[in-house]
């Protein structure tokens, strides 16, 4: 069947095409392998708990949150994050703006296209040039500090839109980058640390400091043939942790394993679904993992999604904690710098083997053994 034409020379360059004319999925974006395991709502069954961990920031005993956010950190990568006192309206602001930014005619996107080897700008996710397929969403990656001048590449006069626009983004970034720094504390706690060993480390307290933040907008337009097509093909994020702000349409996935099934993540309205990424599990000495996780799209309903990802600056060579590593043990990885394991990433996809264990050291006498299989 042959696709809709691209709207654009950057559609055409990104894979895009006219979502909304499309009566089917085209070739070009069919994805085989979609159901080689079952995807299962998030319930707890006789026998095996899919219920997504939820986590309420919202005025418990500090000691009894982190030890939900230890087990979900243990043992999912991913949890549901609650009272965390972000406005509901910074939601219902975003969700506005991004369906406008998408909907704005090609050529206005096209100029922020993104280029061979650039992180900002409009396209595809640069994981997305490993695969043949094309997915079925429309994306935007900038840095969270340089929301002003990436989007003048949209909007050239500077006018009222791009100032709404840069407003709602930025009013979101402050919010996250608060949470985010919140939850850095909880996340050492969770380790076994003291309020008092927190406000006394030197690397704990760099890496709340330092922490940088990228941010994506998805738009996964409603597709005829939902389950023919994906939303974003199953990945790890690579940084500390992310937190997404869904749409109140499910779609984002966590894959489970003994059986392999994907647990759809629900996404009720206020909640942030929060992902942890490979250089987390680096920094708690593979603890706390990474989650494996997909975004597949609904047949009714348009789905919103912004990762805001944290992680180290580039410069910031991410080794295991000292709290994480246990007493007369040395650190399970070697120090790595963002940028570096982005590479080491690259080649292990090309080599099918997993970027985390080719930077695990050996234990000795022992084979180490803290990465799970790559997915
Ligand atoms: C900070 C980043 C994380 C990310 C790569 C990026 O530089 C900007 C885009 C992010 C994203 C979004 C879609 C999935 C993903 C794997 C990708 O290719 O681009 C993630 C990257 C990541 O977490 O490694
Ligand atoms: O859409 C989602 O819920 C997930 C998005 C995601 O995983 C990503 O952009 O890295
Ligand atoms: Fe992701």
């Amino acid at each position: 069947m042959p696709s809709p034409p691209p709207t654009s020379p950057a559609a055409a360059a990104a894979g895009y095409f006219e979502f909304r004319s499309a009566e089917h999925v085209p070739e070009t974006h069919e994805w085989p392998g979609l159901h080689d395991h079952p995807s299962v709502d998030a319930v707890a069954v006789a026998g095996r708990d899919d219920a997504v961990p939820v986590v309420d920031l919202g005025g418990g005993d500090p000691a009894a949150v982190a030890r939900a956010l230890a087990r979900a950190a243990e043992e999912w990568g991913a949890f549901l994050l609650v009272g965390h006192g972000v406005p509901a309206g910074v939601a219902a602001r975003m969700e506005e703006q991004i369906a406008r930014l998408f909907a704005l005619p090609a050529a206005d996107k096209d100029r922020a296209g993104r280029r061979p080897g650039e992180m900002n700008g409009y396209g595809r996710p640069p994981y997305a040039l490993r695969f043949s397929r094309l997915m079925w969403s429309e994306g935007y990656t900038f840095a969270a500090a340089t929301i002003r001048d990436e989007f003048r590449r949209v909007w050239l006069d500077g006018g009222d839109d791009y100032l709404r626009f840069c407003e709602v983004m930025e009013e979101h970034h402050r919010e996250m980058m608060a949470l985010g720094k919140r939850l850095v504390d909880v996340f050492f706690r969770a380790l076994g640390l003291t309020d008092e060993q927190i406000a006394a480390g030197e690397t704990e307290r760099e890496i709340r400091e330092t922490l940088t933040a990228t941010m994506h907008l998805n738009l996964y337009p409603k597709c005829p043939e939902p389950e023919r097509a994906i939303g974003l093909a199953a990945h790890t994020d690579s940084g500390f942790f992310t937190l997404i702000m869904q749409s109140p349409v499910p779609g984002l996935q966590l894959l489970r394993r003994d059986p392999e099934r994907w647990v759809t993540v629900p996404a009720p309205p206020g909640a942030f679904a929060v992902v942890l990424g490979d250089l987390f599990q680096l920094l708690t000495n593979g603890r706390f993992r990474s989650a494996f996780h997909r975004a597949v799209v609904n047949g009714d309903r348009d789905r919103i999604s912004v990762p805001y990802f944290l992680g180290p600056p580039g410069n910031m060579e991410v080794a295991p904690l000292a709290a994480a590593v246990p007493p007369g043990r040395k650190p399970a990885f070697r120090p790595v710098t963002w940028p570096e394991y982005m590479r080491v990433k690259g080649k292990a996809s090309g080599l099918d083997a997993s970027a985390l264990a080719m930077l695990q050291v050996p234990e000795e006498g022992g084979e180490g053994g803290v990465v799970p299989p790559k997915n």
